[in-house]
This record gives structure tokens, sequence and C-alpha cells, in this order.
């Protein structure tokens, strides 16, 4: 009996859960998931990323991250949901089956993993990671304003107290460091998604500019045909476009690293809700949540395997 099929996918779980389910869940699938340490947090956590390859020395690449706000529990239970959804198409859903042939999927499911365990044993609201510095009486550092592009920026914060604090220096954070630092090794990722919530948002770069990027209409509408996937499923409706234009000015995020490291299918999704819960979202919507995401996932990745 696979321990999997009694872990809950419509549950929220601790980060021992997380790493317990993923220890399982490579056991079970070991012909096509393998698991990597790319470093470890601030508080020593090991960081964990899910592999999924048919094969092949460097096949092209697809990263996608979820928690790096720690807060935003529904990624990572969507993150786990996606990951079992993979294994179970594979061979029976045509695109996907093509995609996996073709290329490789990274997923890092806690990108946040001391935050997190913050978030349940003490502040549900934590956002930041945990990093504490000498003379500084202040928390953490915002992960999705540490990397290198825009540094310091507008939309992002030099006050360590700020939820949005932007750190000592790019790549300071132990979290941010480990992924830049695989991602740059591996040299052949193709597309990376950064998954948030709430407001539900599928956007592009760049954050730290208004103008756009040289690809703007081809993820314009790589991006409509996305949220129109996701929307066929449960109705849910999505905003889309670029991240200073469609939400704020942000410096110092994750996608635009990635696109300006040549990784020009970068985007970053904010799933559900619109408020009404937020980051509270009820376990009834992970798996609604999931499903609608997986759709617009997976026309990203078809769109990446073709050009
Ligand atoms: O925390 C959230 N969303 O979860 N707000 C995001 C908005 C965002 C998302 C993606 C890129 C840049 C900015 C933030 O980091 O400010
Ligand atoms: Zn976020």
């Amino acid at each position: 009996e696979r321990s999997t099929n009694s872990f809950s996918y419509s549950s929220y779980h601790t980060l021992e859960e997380i790493y317990s389910w993923i220890d399982n869940f490579v056991m079970e699938h070991s012909d096509i998931v393998s698991k990597i340490q790319i470093g470890n947090s601030f508080e020593n956590q090991s960081i964990l990323v899910l592999k999924f390859s048919t094969g092949g020395s460097r096949h092209p690449a697809i990263w996608i991250d979820t928690g790096i706000h720690s807060r935003e529990w529904i990624t990572h239970a969507t993150g786990i949901w996606t990951a079992n959804k993979i294994v179970s198409d594979y061979g029976k859903d045509r695109v996907l089956t093509d995609i996996l042939n073709a290329m490789d999927i990274f997923i890092e499911l806690v990108t946040n993993p001391d935050g997190f365990a913050f978030t349940h044993s003490m502040n549900r609201l934590w956002r930041k990671n945990k990093s504490i510095r000498p003379g500084i009486f202040c928390i953490g550092v915002d992960l999705n304003r540490n990397w290198k592009s825009g540094f310091g920026g507008n939309g992002s914060n030099s006050n360590p107290c700020s939820e949005t604090y932007h750190g000592p220096s790019p790549q300071s954070e132990p979290e941010v460091a480990a992924i830049v630092n695989f991602i740059t090794a591996h040299g052949n990722f193709k597309a990376l998604i950064s998954i948030h919530s709430y407001s539900q948002m599928l956007m592009y770069p760049y954050g730290r500019l208004l103008e756009p990027v040289s690809n703007q209409r081809e993820l314009y509408d790589l991006a409509k045909d996305a949220v129109e996937a996701l929307y066929k499923v449960h109705g849910i409706e999505y905003i889309f476009g670029s991240i200073s234009t469609t939400l704020y000015v942000a410096s110092g995020i994750t996608v635009d690293w990635a696109y300006d490291s040549g990784i020009k299918y970068a985007f970053s999704f904010e799933l559900r809700d619109t408020g009404q819960y937020g980051f509270l979202l009820p376990a009834t919507q992970i798996i609604p949540t999931a499903q609608e995401t997986w759709m617009a996932l997976r026309t990203i990745m078809e769109h990446t395997l073709n050009h």
C-alpha cells in the first residue's frame, strides 16, 4: 500500500509531513522522480527539489517553485498535488508525456522552509525567511526582493523591519543563493514559474521596470492562453500582464533575475482567492485550485516545449 495513497492532498501539512511525503513519493516513483538537496536554509533545514526526468543527460528544463512566501500555504499544497499529477498523467496525457520525454521538470515545494515552519509554530502570516544579523533587530528578508536583478530598487525596502526588506546584498539569503547556483550550474533552463498567492493573476517580467520585455507579445499571448485554460476548469477568472503594470513595481524579484539570466519564459502566479480568505484559503479549495492551476502550467510547459 503506497503511503502517499494515505496522504491527504486536500489538507494543509507541516514541514515535517511534506518532507516525509517527498521521501515516500520519490521511493514510490523512483523511475521518474528523484530528490536533490540544493542547499540549506538559514536555520539549517534541507532545501529540497524534486526532479522529474525520463532520462537524457541535460534535457532542457522547467523550474517551478512554491512557498517562497511562507504564509502562502495554497502554493505548497498546489505544488504537492501537481507533483502527484505529473506521475499520474505521464504515459496517459499526450501533452505531458511529450513534455517529459523531451524536458526535465524541477519543483521546489518549500522554498522558504524556516518561514514555513514559523507559520505553523508561531505566526501564521509570516512572509519572509528567518535570517538574523548582528545589530539588526528585526527578523527575515523578503526572498522575492533578494535577487540580483534590480536589487535595492523601487518596490523593495532597505528597512529590515519591512515585509519587503531586500536584505544586505543580492543573494545574501541561502534560500535564494541555492536556487541561483543550481539553475546557473545546470545552464539549460527554458522556463521558470514562481508561484505565490493570492489575487488570481498570471504575470511576467518586468517587475522592476515599466518597459516591456523583448518578447512581451509572446508572453502576453501565452499568459492569455494559460488563463483561458485555467478558467475552463472551474470558471475562475485571472488577470494577466507584466508585474509592474498589472500589480506594482517590485525590484529584486525571482522572475526578473530568471529573465535576465536568459530564461525567456518566466512567470509568476498569484493563486486564489481575491481577498475573501486571502492567505487563509480553506483546505476545501486546495484541489480545485490545483486542478485549474495545472491547466495553466501545462499550457506554459507545452509552449516552452514547442518554441
Ligand atoms: O507576496 C505577494 N504575493 O504573494 N506579493 C508579491 C507580488 C509579486 C509577485 C510576483 C513578483 C513580484 C511581486 C510580492 O512579492 O510583493
Ligand atoms: Zn508572495
